[in-house]
Formats: C-alpha cells, structure tokens, sequence
C-alpha cells in the first residue's frame, strides 16, 4: 500500500450511438474524450481523518476513520482471496451502515458524491488504510452527457484498489502499446466503478466507465441477465472523424432523465420497444461502417446519416431541450455536418460530425451563433488512454514537491491550468494498467 501521494486520472466519454437504449441491453458506441478527471491522493496530517476536497462541487468534508462501521460492512461482501467480489447491484445493508456517516450533509450533490466516495472505500479499503486527503478536480463539465460522474467513479475506484491492495501498480508508459494491458486490474476497476455509477444514478448500463477505464472506443452491450458480464468490443482501427462539441450549458441529471424513459416504457410500452429496436438496428448498422478497413466519404455519409436518426430516436423517447434543439438548428442551417444529443440528454451536450466540406466560414458562422446563445464549443479528438496513475517516484524529485501540491491543484484557475500541469499528455510519469 502507498503511503506517499499520487495521482489517478480517467477520461470522460461521448457515446455517438446508442444512448438510453444502452439501458436497455441494445448495443451502443463510445470512446473516450480527452478531457480528464484528476483524483490527489496524498496522507492527511492526523491519519485518523479521510478528508475530502472536491472544489469543483464546493464540497470539502471529512470522516474519523474510527466511525465507520468496518466491522459490520465487511460481514456484507464476500470475499475470494482477500478480493471483494462485485454484487449485482448496492447493498442495501452497507448503505443503511453507511447512513449515519452521511446525515450531516445537507446538499443532495454532496450527499450522492459523498455516498459514492464511502460505499466504494468502506468496501475496497480496510481500518488499516491511513485517513488521506481525497482531492478531485476535472476539465469535464459536469452533468453534460460526457460521463463526467463515470470519471469520477473511476477516479475513486481505482485509487481505493490500489490503496486496498486489490490491483498491482499500473506500469504501462503512455506510449507503450495496448497488448502490454493489465486486464485483471482493469477488469477489477470497471466492475467497482459501476458500482460508484450506481451510487451517482441508479440504472446505470455501465457504458460510461467502461470507457472511462478501458479508454479508446467499444460497441458495448450489456447482458439482459444482470449476474452476466457486459460485451465490450474494442474498435481499433476507430475512424478519423472530425467532431464538435456544444455544450448548452443546461444543467440536468442523468438519473432524472434515465428514470423519464423508464416511465415512457412503462405507460407505452409497445411503441418505446420500436424505438429502442430501432436504436438497436442502427447501433450495428454504425458499427459495421466504422470497422471497415476503409473508411471513405461514403462510410462518414453514412454516420452523419445514422447520426441525424439517432437524435430523433431521442427527440421521440423525450430526452432532447429546446437548447439542443437550438444547436441542431444552428447546425443545419450552416449546413456544417449531422448533429445528435449525447449522453443523458435534456440539456448538456451535442455532438456535431462535421461534413468534409465544410468551409472555414460556415464553420466560424455557426460558432458565433453557438457562443451569442451561450453555448461552449470544444474541438476533440477521441479514443485516448483509459485509467492511469502518477506515483511520486515516477516524477522528478526536483519537482515532486509541486506536481503534488494539493494548494495548487486546488487552486488550478481553469481546464486549460489542469492539462497544462497533470495531462497525461504532458506530465511525463503517467502509468496506465
Ligand atoms: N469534478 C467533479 N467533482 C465532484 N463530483 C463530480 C465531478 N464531476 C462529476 N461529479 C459527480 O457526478 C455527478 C454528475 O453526473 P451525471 O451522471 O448526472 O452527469 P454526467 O456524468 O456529466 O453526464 P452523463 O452521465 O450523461 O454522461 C455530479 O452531480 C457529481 O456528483
Ligand atoms: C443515458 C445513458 O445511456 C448514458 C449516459 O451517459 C445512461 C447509461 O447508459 O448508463
Ligand atoms: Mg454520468
């Protein structure tokens, strides 16, 4: 176990197809953004106390960790060879444990983060683990369809299996190629991070922090038998294509949104199977364009093609926004590619493939309407690194004491400060499983 500090870091995601049905055990594609969470792991000063510092949530909060209930949650997880072993879903008898270590919170976002942070380290972790300092900060935004709470799952899921002894230190350089992969430990990382996306919202498919652990870009299924294991196939040869972001800015919550098709399915249930079966055709349809060794103006006509049903199979299961409506409208009329809602929906982001074509001012056209509306336009590039850690004897000892600095990573002014001092990019150190 590591007692000096160090860094996680795992990326968010955009799903090109087949959100919400995803739910529903239809196939959907994803890949990872370039855009990270970043989790400091560092020993607190008194090393009874954990303590959290999330600034980018305004939540800082802190546990004795002689009042957690260790006892009483460990007789509730099996274990095989000191490894706890996932349950299909939370446990209700740990979260009734965990209760009264979290009715001091008032706020329902510091109350579902802190629930997370506590269900996955009373589990993963022992009495024996030092209270550390927990610090999380991300150049996601948060609640806008890019798996930000999946980064964040990731982030805390990985840090406790390295802290509870359960995964071996990540080893791989950045650039090393991916056949060198720790699988078990990525395994082991995926499944517990799901549970962290339970805590944050309730029926998660488990897309997002497969993503967010494995990186690069999957067709992702999960099983309709929930004690089977999820389908991840990885999409090498992924195509170049070019993407826009929008971001409305309209905050909303996944779990609220989730629970809306639900409801659809239940009052409608013949009509919103259509839907979903559609969602299902076109998922494959996507997929067997996107693995084809060649990859032409044909094959990224028929993604914009894909792209534009998709956003309406969405508009109809009632997840879209008049403000990602606006985005589309903008969109079309400049004429600049095929635009679809991602994520959640229902505010946050829009995902734009851009056409081959499109000129510099049809592009710079639309990016002003976006911005007079108030929107964020970013430009990314997909299918980067899954879950990596920076251990302090990876860094040079010269400047150990800076890059671990929990004032200045707290006080990292914008997203461009973060990548700037911690981008895997950037940072040489970084290890991955
Ligand atoms: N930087 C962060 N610091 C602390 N908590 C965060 C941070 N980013 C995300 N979270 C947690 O994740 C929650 C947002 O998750 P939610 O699933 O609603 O949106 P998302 O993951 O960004 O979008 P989607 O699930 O559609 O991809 C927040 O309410 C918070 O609990
Ligand atoms: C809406 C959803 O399909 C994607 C959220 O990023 C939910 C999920 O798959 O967990
Ligand atoms: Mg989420």
């Amino acid at each position: 176990m590591s007692t000096k500090p160090f860094f996680v870091s795992s990326p968010g995601k955009v799903i090109l197809f087949g959100e919400h049905s995803a739910v529903y055990s239809k196939p959907a594609i994803a890949a990872a953004l370039d855009l990270r969470a970043y989790l400091l792991v560092k020993p607190s000063e008194d090393p009874n106390i954990i303590r959290l510092d999330f600034p980018d949530i305004g939540l800082s909060h802190s546990w004795n960790k002689n009042d957690i209930p260790w006892t009483k949650i460990k007789e509730y997880v099996q274990a095989k060879e000191g490894k706890p072993q996932i349950s299909e879903e939370l446990i209700p008898e740990i979260i009734d444990l965990l209760s009264d270590n979290l009715s001091d919170l008032s706020s329902s976002l510091h109350y579902v983060t802190c629930h997370c942070f506590l269900y996955l380290y009373s589990i993963l972790c022992t009495a024996d683990v030092p209270g550390m300092l927990y610090s999380v900060r991300s150049t996601l935004p948060i609640g806008a369809g890019l798996g930000s709470s999946a980064a964040i799952a990731v982030c805390l899921a990985s840090a406790m299996s390295i802290l509870g002894g359960h995964v071996a230190k990540a080893s791989v350089d950045y650039d090393a190629k991916s056949t060198s992969k720790n699988h078990e430990d990525e395994e082991f990382i995926d499944k517990w991070s799901l549970m962290g996306e339970k805590c944050f919202h309730g029926n998660p498919s488990g897309i997002d922090n497969a993503v967010a652990t494995h990186g690069g870009a999957v067709m992702f299924q999960r099983m309709k038998n929930p004690a089977a294991p999820s389908v991840r196939t990885n999409m090498r040869n992924f195509p170049p294509i070019s993407l826009l972001l929008t971001n409305t800015k309209i905050p909303r919550s996944t779990a609220a949104l989730v629970a809306g098709v639900s409801a659809l399915n239940t009052k409608y249930s013949k009509t919103s199977a259509s839907i979903l079966d559609a969602m299902e055709h076109l998922a494959n349809e996507a997929y067997q364009v996107m693995v084809k060794p060649f990859f032409g103006p044909e094959e990224t006509r028929t993604l914009r093609e894909l792209t534009e049903i998709n956003h309406g199979l969405l508009v109809a299961l009632g997840v879209s926004h008049p403000s990602l409506e606006k985005i589309k409208i903008i969109g079309d009329s400049h004429r600049i590619g095929a635009t679809k809602l991602t994520g959640a929906g229902g505010g946050g982001c829009a995902i734009t493939l851009l056409n081959e074509d499109v000129s510099k001012a049809e592009l710079d056209n639309s990016l002003e309407e976006f911005e007079a509306n108030g929107f964020e336009t970013y430009r990314t590039s997909l299918g980067g690194k899954g879950v990596g850690a920076l251990y302090y004897e990876n860094v040079q000892e010269d400047k150990r004491e800076e890059v671990f600095s929990e004032i200045a990573f707290t006080k990292f002014k914008d997203r461009e400060e973060i990548i700037q001092a911690l981008g895997v990019q950037n940072v040489s150190g970084w290890k991955f499983w």
